[in-house]
């Protein structure tokens, strides 16, 4: 395999816990040892702007203004971290890895939160343009097992149970299945991978996909 020729937008979605970070690590690993400049980030997040954002909503000091309040400052934030950081790294042909993305609003603020399809859409499009994931890989667990996974790691960081792992049981099984259905609708660009297995053969699952749909085609054409 060869360095990138074409920069590759790859976001991970899925629930509380369900190793997005670790595996967006691994793939990332995998990548650069194939020589493709790879950049990791997240929302919300990514850029010093966009990550004062992600503090103002995890803490909950978002919440009294509503959800579709939270909504907009979500995409506020993405505005920032595609501008300065996505599209840029994507147009030198660098490869973008992203723990979470637009999935992540239209399931919290949409599907659980209630914020209207047609209001959400407008802000995606506000905030990403045409931009759109190469491949979205939903990691799919059950939330208790998720949720248990992110209460060992926030306990060893020594942080609190932030805004949305506050939420109840009935709005991460509906996560859950918001995200199942968004990889029902757009089947072309999202994979459901199975987050229940040892993380060493998740990551050789992403791995297999991501080598069959980008890396050996790029190989072929090459030839
Ligand atoms: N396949 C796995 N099996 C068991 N534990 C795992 C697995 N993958 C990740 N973990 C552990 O679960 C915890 C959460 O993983 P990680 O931070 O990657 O999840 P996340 O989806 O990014 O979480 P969050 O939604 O809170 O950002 C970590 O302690 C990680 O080591
Ligand atoms: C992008 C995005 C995120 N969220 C929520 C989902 C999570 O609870 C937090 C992010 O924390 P993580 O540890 O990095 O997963 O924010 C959301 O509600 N809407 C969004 O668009």
């Amino acid at each position: 395999m060869t360095g990138a020729e074409k920069g590759r937008f790859i976001t991970f979605e899925g629930g509380e816990g369900v190793g997005k970070s670790t595996q967006l690590t691994r793939l990332a690993e995998h990548l650069r040892g194939c020589g493709i400049e790879t950049v990791t980030t997240r929302e919300p997040g990514g850029t010093p702007k966009a990550e004062t954002l992600r503090q103002i909503l995890l803490s909950g000091r978002a919440a009294p203004l509503g959800t579709l309040a939270e909504a907009a400052l979500f995409a506020a934030a993405r505005i920032d971290h595609v501008d300065r950081l996505i599209a840029p790294a994507l147009s030198r042909g660098a490869w973008v890895l992203c723990d979470r993305f637009a999935d992540s609003t239209r399931a919290y603020q949409g599907a659980r939160g209630g914020v209207e399809r047609q209001v959400l859409s407008l802000l995606e499009k506000a905030a990403v343009g045409e931009l759109k994931p190469d491949l979205t890989v939903i990691l799919d667990l059950a939330p208790e097992e998720g949720l248990a996974r992110a209460a060992v790691r926030r306990e060893a960081a020594g942080l609190r149970v932030d805004r949305f792992e506050a939420e109840d049981d009935g709005f991460h099984e509906g996560l859950r299945r918001a995200f199942l259905d968004i990889a029902a609708d757009e089947p072309e660009r999202c994979c459901v991978v199975n987050a229940a297995l040892p993380a060493d053969e998740v990551a050789r699952a992403i791995r297999q996909l991501v080598d069959a749909r980008f890396l050996e085609a790029q190989a072929h054409a090459a030839q």
